[in-house]
C-alpha cells in the first residue's frame, strides 16, 4: 500500500483525540512512548544470539521469585526510560520491580499510571518463539499528581475496569502494537525499515464461538472440577455433549495466545488451580490479566476469574496472581456457567469422570 495511504499510529492516536477536544496531548504522547519502547524491545529481541543477551540469565530473581533474564531486565529499563522523561506519568509498576517506579524529582510529573509486563513468554527466548509486552495506563491520585503525597503501591490497586488503556506489542514474525483507549480494539504492525507502526488491523473483533482452546495440560491433576468438566466435553469432540470437535494450542506466551484469539478466536485458561496453595492462579491481575481482559472486553470476547469478571475484581496487592480465562464470549460464559453449577459426576461422558484423560 502506498505510504499516503497508510495510517500512521500517530495520525490514529491525532484522530481518537478529536473526540477530545479539552484533551492535554499527555495521553497520545504516552503511548507514542510506550511504542518507542516496544520497538526498542522489539530491536533486542531480533537481534537474537547475536546480541549476545538470548536466554542469558540476569543472575537476579524477581519478587515472583523467578530468575530474570537479561531480556526480561532490559526491557524494563527500556521501559522505563522512555516513559519517565515525557511528563505524562506519576509512576510506574512493572513485573520486574519489587516496588512502584516513582518519577524522579528531576523529570515532570503527569497524570497516568503505568504498569507492564516487559517481556511475556519469558521462557520462549531461548527457543525463538514468540514474546511479547502487555501494558495498562492507570490514572493517578490527585494528591501523588499535585505532589501532595508520595507514590504508594497502593495507588495501583484499581480494578481492571478503571483502565484508561491497555495493549501489547507482539514480537513475532512481524511486530505488532495491540491498542485500546477505549474506543475498540487496534492493531499495528511495525514497518521494520521506516521504524513506525501502521494501522494494519482496524477494529478487531474476537469470534464469538470457537473450537479452539488453550490450556497447560500438565497441571490437570490440580484442576477444579468445573475446568475439568470444560476440557473433558472438548476433547469428547463430536461424541461429547459439545457435539463438535476442537483444537488445542499453547504457546506459553499469553500474549501470543491472546494475539491468536483477536484474530480467529478461541479460549484460554490458566485456572485458579491447587498446584500451590500459596499462588492462586500464575498470572498476574495487574499487568497480565486486567490489561488482556480490558482488550477482550472492547473487541467483544470475555475475560474472567471463572467466578467473577475479571475487570471488577478489586486488587489486593501489586503482584497479585489470579485465575484468568478469556476468549469467545460464548466459552468464557460457559466456563463461568460451570463454576456456578455444582460439582457432579458425569456418567454422560466416558473422558470425564472415574477415567478422564486429566485424572490422575
Ligand atoms: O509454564 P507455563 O505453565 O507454560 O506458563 C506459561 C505462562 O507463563 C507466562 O510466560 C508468564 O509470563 P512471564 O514470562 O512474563 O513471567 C505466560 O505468558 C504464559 O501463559
Ligand atoms: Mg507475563
Ligand atoms: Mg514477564
Amino acid at each position: 500500500m502506498p505510504l499516503s495511504q497508510r495510517t500512521t499510529l500517530t495520525q490514529f492516536l491525532i484522530e481518537q483525540r478529536r473526540r477530545f477536544p479539552q484533551a492535554s496531548g499527555d495521553f497520545n504522547a504516552l503511548i507514542l512512548d510506550i511504542a518507542l519502547a516496544c520497538k526498542a524491545i522489539a530491536g533486542s529481541v531480533a537481534y537474537g544470539a547475536l546480541g549476545g543477551v538470548l536466554g542469558a540469565q540476569a543472575g537476579s530473581i524477581n519478587v515472583q521469585g523467578e530468575e530474570q533474564k537479561k531480556l526480561d531486565v532490559i526491557s524494563n529499563e527500556l521501559f522505563i526510560r522512555a516513559c519517565e522523561w515525557g511528563g505524562h506519568l506519576a509512576g510506574m509498576a512493572s513485573e520486574e520491580m519489587d516496588e512502584p517506579y516513582a518519577i524522579p524529582p528531576h523529570y515532570p510529573r503527569g497524570k497516568y499510571l503505568l504498569v507492564f509486563d516487559p517481556l511475556d513468554g519469558s521462557s520462549n527466548i531461548d527457543v525463538n518463539v514468540s514474546v511479547g509486552s502487555i501494558f495498562s495506563v492507570l490514572r493517578a491520585p490527585q494528591a501523588v499528581v499535585d505532589g501532595e503525597r508520595p507514590l504508594q503501591a497502593q495507588d495501583f490497586l484499581q480494578p481492571g475496569e478503571r483502565q484508561v488503556a491497555a495493549g501489547y506489542a507482539l514480537y513475532g514474525p512481524s511486530t505488532m502494537l495491540v491498542l485500546s483507549v477505549g474506543t475498540g480494539v487496534h492493531g499495528f504492525t511495525l514497518d521494520p525499515q521506516l521504524g513506525e507502526f501502521f494501522l494494519s488491523h482496524p477494529d478487531i473483533r474476537v469470534p464469538e464461538k470457537t473450537q479452539e482452546f488453550a490450556i497447560n495440560a500438565s497441571n490437570s491433576r490440580f484442576w477444579e472440577p468445573p475446568v475439568k468438566r470444560y476440557v473433558d466435553e472438548c476433547l469428547a469432540g463430536k461424541t461429547g455433549p459439545r457435539g463438535k470437535d476442537f483444537n488445542m494450542r499453547w504457546i506459553a506466551s499469553m500474549v501470543a495466545e491472546a494475539h491468536r484469539i483477536f484474530m480467529r478466536g478461541g479460549v484460554f485458561l490458566y485456572p485458579r488451580d491447587t498446584k500451590d496453595p500459596s499462588k492462586p492462579g500464575r498470572l498476574r491481575l495487574l499487568y497480565e490479566a486486567n490489561p488482556i481482559g480490558y482488550l477482550m472486553e472492547q473487541a467483544g470476547g470475555r475475560a474472567s476469574t471463572g467466578r467473577e469478571p475479571m475487570l471488577q475484581v478489586q486488587p489486593t496487592s501489586l503482584h497479585q496472581r489470579i485465575g484468568l480465562v478469556f476468549g469467545s464470549r460464548e466459552e468464557v460464559e460457559r466456563i463461568e456457567q460451570y463454576h456456578r453449577e455444582p460439582a457432579r459426576v458425569r456418567d454422560d461422558i466416558p473422558l470425564f469422570a472415574e477415567r478422564t484423560l486429566f485424572r490422575d
